[in-house]
């Protein structure tokens, strides 16, 4: 357990509530070393996991107590956040703002960058991070640490990585999730029934999928699929040919261009 108060600007959010979920759930941080903040001064709704953590709208008493800030706002909200961290561990989960950008805007000198997604709600986000020179070994221990009771976590060499890997894994479920959908649509244009369709898409998007990595990587199933040349074979092969990789790195590739391109103006906003 850290001794470290960590304080959640956007706590009410998404990513914000998970993380402190996990956070609290683990016993990585007892609930009263935990502060969430929300432009209502409330969470939507209970989290349950959280206990009696305390939530406040004012993001500089957020700053004052904790001893780690984490920035967990839309990119838009960022006008709205008036902190001054200085030399307060910062993280922020904020896609599109590079660590220069950060660091001024929240006057912190010690700056990491992190890339949850979504699957940090159920405890399972793989999340790349990236540290400033300021942030010391024992901070870059702890902030692996903290990731990894969140899922898993790798710290990785340069921003680009970390924005072309905001597209990759950042995105979290929309790429299962459009598959699921595409390979649904299908199936209801067989004549398949909605529920026998949305059954059987899950068994692929939901279950089928965990045997990789369960002894057998990806490509080792692939091939083994693949040499019964018969029907998943066809379906691999057709898939291919009508450019599947290209369709694939194509929008992957459109959303690193997003990553890349400063979803925030710092100049255009002072802190203070
Ligand atoms: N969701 C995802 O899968 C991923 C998201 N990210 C990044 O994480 C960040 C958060 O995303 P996510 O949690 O999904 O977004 P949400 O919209 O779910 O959460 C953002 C929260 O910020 C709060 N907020 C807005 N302005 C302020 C303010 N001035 N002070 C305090 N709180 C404020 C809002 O609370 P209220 O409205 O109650 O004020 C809201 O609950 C984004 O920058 C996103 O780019 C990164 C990787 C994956
Ligand atoms: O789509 C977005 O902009 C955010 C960042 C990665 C996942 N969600």
């Amino acid at each position: 357990m850290t001794g470290q108060t960590i304080g959640v600007v956007g706590g009410a959010g998404w990513l914000g509530r998970s993380i402190a979920a996990a956070l609290v759930g683990s016993g990585f941080v007892q609930p009263q070393s935990m502060i969430l903040s929300s432009r209502s001064g409330k969470l939507r709704e209970p989290v349950e996991a959280l206990g009696d953590v305390r939530v406040t709208d004012d993001n500089r008493f957020l700053v004052a107590h904790s001893d780690v800030v984490i920035l967990s706002v839309r990119p838009e909200d960022l006008a709205s956040v008036h902190i001054n961290v200085q030399d307060k561990l910062l993280i922020s989960l904020v896609a599109g703002v590079p660590l220069a950008d950060i660091q001024l805007f929240t006057g912190g000198t010690r700056v990491v960058r992190a890339m949850p997604n979504a699957a940090l709600e159920i405890g399972k986000s793989y999340t790349p991070w990236l540290a400033n020179e300021q942030v010391d070994a024992v901070s870059r221990s702890f902030v692996q640490q903290l990731f990894a009771t969140c899922g898993y976590a790798d710290e990785v060499a340069d921003e680009a990585q970390l924005d072309y890997l905001t597209a990759l894994s950042g995105t979290g479920p929309a790429y299962p999730a459009l598959l699921a959908q595409t390979l649904y649509h299908d199936a209801l244009a067989h004549g398949v029934s909605e529920h026998v369709a949305r059954r059987a898409v899950n068994g692929v998007v939901l279950h089928a999928s965990q045997l990789i990595n369960q002894g057998r990587s990806f490509e080792e199933l692939l091939e083994t699929l693949k040499n019964y040349r018969g029907v998943s074979a066809a379906g691999i092969e057709g898939m291919l040919a009508d450019g599947f990789e290209r369709s694939v790195s194509g929008g992957v590739n459109r959303a690193f261009g997003v990553a890349q391109s400063k979803l925030f103006d710092v100049h255009k906003t002072r802190q203070g």
